[in-house]
């Protein structure tokens, strides 16, 4: 299947009471014209709960007045996907993109690596971003005491802050600079009661086309010497030189292998000697992909990337891409 007949994902993130289903909710109910299919997503942590509980299998699928699709399900994700896509195929379902809502205490990343790793699922869907409701209020302690909400946040394309009516501005700010410098990548904007701009949740092409990148090629200026609290954080790499493209797809495949576990998210458009076109990178934990992106022409050439993990050694990962520069 082609990227444009593919049907985009957007995965709803954040802690337990942060506003997640108030969010949805609204997006269900309001008129935008997108026929969205929801899956509330109800697994615990994996493994655990499948084995200690009875679980309730098939599925509730409710069709609401606006063409959405709210579809509850527990059990088997990539299950659920295939068979959402097979009645689509068939003309069973009309639905033209999927939310799938993540259970507060989760850690989002088998979610994301779901789409890259299960071939069926690959082949029918496009992730195309992260979104994470974070709640003003209780968010810092939550930040404190939870390594899930960290990773929720790390994995963002997307903060929504949630409660900022319950708080004062000055706690407004400071929650906002704690989570850019836990993950500068992601816009963060006030949300009350769920009343997001669609635009700001669906479409986003966090996950595909690097939009802020290409966007806003200034973003990832006075990014690299972010402090960091945590254990989470991020920092870029940016280079006006050509990269080696077979030493840097080595040396990748190694930070990849050695700290897959450690690696929320990484992206970049790269410039890579002897290529017309933008290399577009991402990936998740181990899973990591590349595509063509758009020709360079008279646009200035230069590389871009970001990592987001936990604990991850900077300076060892920054000198190795320095060393797959061509000279
Ligand atoms: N004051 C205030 N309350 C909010 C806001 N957004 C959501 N809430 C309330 O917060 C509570 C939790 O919201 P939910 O949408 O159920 O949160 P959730 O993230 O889906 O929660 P879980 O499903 O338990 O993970 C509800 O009582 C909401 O009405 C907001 O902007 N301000």
């Amino acid at each position: 299947m082609s990227s444009n007949t593919m049907i985009p994902v957007t995965i709803l993130t954040g802690f337990l009471g942060a506003g997640k289903t108030t969010l949805l909710n609204r997006i269900l109910k309001a008129q935008h014209g997108h026929r969205i299919a929801v899956i509330e997503n109800e697994f615990g942590p994996e493994g655990v709960d499948n084995d200690l509980l009875v679980r309730e299998e098939g599925e509730q699928i409710v069709e609401m007045n606006n063409g959405c699709v709210c579809c509850s399900v527990r059990g088997d994700l990539v299950r659920i996907l295939d068979e959402l896509a097979a009645k689509r195929r068939t003309g069973k379902l009309n639905f033209d993109r999927v939310v799938i809502e993540t259970t507060g205490m989760a850690n989002p990343g088998p979610v994301c690596q779901t789409f890259f790793m299960d071939d069926s699922v690959a082949e029918s869907y496009l992730l195309d971003g992260v979104v994470t409701v974070v709640d003003a209020k209780h968010g810092g302690q939550t930040l404190d005491e939870q390594a899930e909400a960290q990773a929720q946040v790390g994995f963002a394309d997307r903060i929504l802050l949630s409660k900022t009516d319950l708080v004062t501005p000055e706690e407004v700010a400071a929650i906002k600079a704690r989570l850019v410098s836990i993950n500068p990548r992601a816009p963060v904007k006030p949300v009350a009661f769920g009343d997001a701009d669609v635009s700001d949740v669906l479409d986003i092409k966090g996950f595909n086309l690097n939009a802020i990148l290409d966007i806003d090629p200034d973003f990832l200026a006075g990014l690299h010497e972010h402090s960091h609290e945590g254990d989470v954080s991020a920092f870029a790499f940016t280079s006006d030189k050509a990269f080696d493209g077979a030493k840097l797809d080595e040396f990748l495949s190694s930070i990849v292998q050695v700290f897959g576990e450690s690696l929320l998210r990484y992206k970049g458009v790269l410039f890579i000697k002897g290529m017309d076109r933008r290399v577009i990178f991402q990936g998740v934990h181990m899973m990591m992909g590349s595509d063509m992106g758009k020709a360079w022409g008279k646009d200035k050439r230069s590389n871009k990337m970001v990592f987001i993990g936990r604990k991850l050694p900077r300076d060892v990962i920054l000198k190795g891409l320095e060393q797959c520069l061509v000279s």
